[in-house]
């Protein structure tokens, strides 16, 4: 074995799993975390454009994968879809109070999960899917109704 294919996993021991969030089931801390330490290390499973456009994408477990780059064998820059294991595939999104942070490796396949700034317990580990949601995002306050005012008038009461 060659040392650089030799990984040693990491697990913040104050992780737990909360069941019943408005997102689901969501990672949340049950003692402080320091800013940079290190919250998973997680194993991935490339999956091919083809499967994923012929199967992977007509089911839920497409809501669990990640962008992955990759390089077809004729050198062609392309991306596809990876399967994360452990707990990077339970990180719920936030665009408020993002707290995480993640890095590929794309030679060795894992992903590693740091805290972005001191984290309370208590706290929910969330990071960034970026801008492109397949969901509605709890996190953001529903927009305000756009047009001419007449719906706000209509739903006010007159005695
Ligand atoms: C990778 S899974 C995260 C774990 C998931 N909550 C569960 O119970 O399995 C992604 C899914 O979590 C939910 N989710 C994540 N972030 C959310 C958010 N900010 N608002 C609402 N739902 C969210 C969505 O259903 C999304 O498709």
């Amino acid at each position: 074995m060659r040392p650089q294919n030799i990984i040693p996993l990491q697990r913040c021991p104050s992780l737990v799993i909360v069941t019943d969030t408005p997102k689901g089931r969501g990672i949340f801390t049950s003692a402080s975390i320091p800013a940079k330490t290190i919250l998973d290390i997680c194993p991935v499973l490339l999956l091919s454009p083809e499967e994923n456009k012929e199967h992977i994408e007509h089911t839920s477990i497409y809501h669990y994968t990640y962008n992955w780059p990759l390089t077809t064998p004729t050198g062609t820059k392309t991306t596809t879809q990876a399967l994360v294991f452990g707990l990077g595939s339970m990180f719920n999104h936030s665009s408020v109070a993002q707290n995480v942070v993640w890095e590929r490796d794309v030679e060795r396949n894992v992903i590693t999960y740091w805290a972005l700034r001191d984290i309370d317990a208590g706290e929910e580990l969330c990071i960034s899917y970026g801008s492109h949601l397949t969901f509605t995002d709890t996190d953001t306050p529903a927009a305000e109704p756009e047009g001419d005012g007449t719906d706000q008038l209509n739903q006010i009461q007159l005695d």
